[in-house]
């Protein structure tokens, strides 16, 4: 018969062959992910030497092109080039990389661009589209970037359209008649990736418009999503590697603000252009402050210290974001935080997109101070005046977690951005659980300032 104590000293027995298990898996994963990585790179040189012919290696390569050719000279564009940034921009001068990036695309080179976010990516295609003869084909992942881009420029009186599901038919007929026939105006055309994956009849014109001689170059924002190491993975994006198979002599431009090596090389492989010229300009935002704070078991209590902080820092509603771990979570802070007087809303993906699409609305028009969101409110959140980007809970990544805080201070004005750190939260990040927090903070303290408050 088996008695208490027995039960009891096999259950120690299982706990503790549990925590062996958990450590083994722990240990398997962290292969997993080294093998993955080490493959990622194997796979890119393999391809850098094919595309080469000369056994050269990848790396070898791009620091060939990086190091002896200089972007920085001058141009036979160059009078051109200023002319339009001045005069169609409206832009005085150039920032960090954009003149090199701007050239090498002028001279026809493959070109991947990591620049911070609001860092000034879009003028180093749309440049470019603008003086190179023809059609810039740019893909951008979602709607909403696309109808902010295709605004903007139609108000500088840049001939840029979309062809998207909202696209009326007059326009889609425009469209495929300036691609087919080269008729109309049609500077800069932005698609979603479905459309080079799904849609055979935009190809076969596409094709026409190249054969013809008329597509100037291709951009590829955000393309990080071309790879599983990225935070935002589209499947649709994996189809784009047709676009330098097909087109092979069209400037391919891919362009994000994702700097890990993984992805890096991830996206020169799917979108084949091993041989591309990198332009990586710093990740460092000086106008961003960072502080971490230790943060209370008790909900209420963290809640009431971050409504101080917006009520105290940003009186006159200054706009800001909340980041939350469930979608529980964010609906009950965001209750909390209209009961102490914020005007405050949650935006989670079991929302429809309808009701998300109107609290962004209303937060993008300071109808609504503060968006209480999961990582649902994403890519596309580009409104420039974020004062204050606060999480309540760690994000999955440290990649995660820079590019939700790096949503603050778009414009360059100072801002803040404050985590609410306590060592209980950690294994509600499956990810986390295999990277030490400490890493985390310490990582953070080198790229930023840390004020303790
Ligand atoms: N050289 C420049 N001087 C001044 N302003 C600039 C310059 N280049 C770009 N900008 C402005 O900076 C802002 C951000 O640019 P842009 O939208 O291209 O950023 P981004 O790098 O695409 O950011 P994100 O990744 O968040 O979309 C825009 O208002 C743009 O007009």
């Amino acid at each position: 018969m088996e008695t208490e104590g027995d039960a009891l000293e096999e259950l120690l027995k299982i706990e503790t062959e549990i925590e062996d298990v958990q450590d083994q898996i722990k240990f398997l994963l962290e292969r997993q992910e080294k093998l993955h990585e080490r493959q990622s790179e194997l796979k890119f040189l393999l391809e850098a030497y094919k595309a080469s012919g000369t056994g050269n290696s990848a790396n070898e390569n791009a620091s060939r092109s990086s190091s002896l050719e200089d972007w920085s000279g001058s141009f036979e564009w160059d009078s051109q080039a200023d002319d339009v940034r001045l005069n169609i921009f409206g832009i005085p001068s150039y920032r960090q990389n954009q003149k090199e990036i701007i050239n090498a695309i002028m001279s026809g080179r493959d070109v991947l661009v990591i620049m911070a976010a609001g860092g000034g990516k879009s003028l180093c295609y749309q440049l470019p589209a603008i003086l190179r003869d023809g059609v810039a084909l740019v893909i951008s992942p979602l709607l909403s970037l696309i109808q902010d881009q295709v605004m903007g420029l139609t108000a500088l009186g840049i001939p840029a359209y979309m062809l998207t599901s909202t696209t009326s038919k007059e326009n889609e007929k425009f469209i495929y008649k300036a691609l087919e026939k080269g008729e109309g105006e049609l500077k800069i055309l932005y698609v979603t990736p479905e459309k080079i994956s799904k849609s055979k009849r935009f190809m076969s014109k596409l094709e026409k418009c190249h054969n013809a001689g008329r597509l100037s170059l291709i951009s590829i924002d955000e393309a990080h999503c071309c790879s599983q190491w990225g935070h935002d993975f589209r499947p649709d994006y994996k189809s784009l590697s047709i676009l330098k198979t097909q087109f092979s002599n069209v400037p391919v431009v891919a362009l994000t603000a994702t700097a890990t090596q993984k992805v890096q090389y991830d996206v020169m492989e799917m979108l084949r252009i091993p041989k591309c010229v990198k332009f990586v300009s710093t990740v460092n935002r000086p106008n961003l402050f960072y502080t971490v704070r230790s943060k209370s078991s008790i909900g209420k209590v963290v809640v009431d210290e971050i409504a101080e902080f917006i009520q105290e820092s940003y009186p006159n509603s200054e706009s800001g974001i909340v980041y939350c771990f469930s979608r529980k979570e964010c609906e009950q802070v965001a209750a909390e935080l209209r009961e102490r007087g914020i005007a405050a809303d949650y935006y989670h993906a079991d929302m429809d997109v309808n009701a998300r699409e109107k609290v962004h609305m209303r937060w993008s028009k300071n109808k609504l101070q503060v968006i209480v969101g999961t990582v649902a409110f994403g890519m596309g959140i580009n409104k420039p005046d974020v004062r204050f980007v606060i999480h309540h809970s760690l994000s999955k990544s440290m990649e995660t977690y820079y590019q939700e805080s790096g949503r603050a201070g778009r414009d360059g004005l100072p801002s803040e951005c404050v985590l609410f750190y306590r060592p209980a939260d950690v294994p509600r990040q499956v990810v986390f659980l295999f990277i030490s927090p400490l890493t985390m903070l310490i990582s953070i303290a080198f790229q930023h300032t840390i004020l303790q408050k």
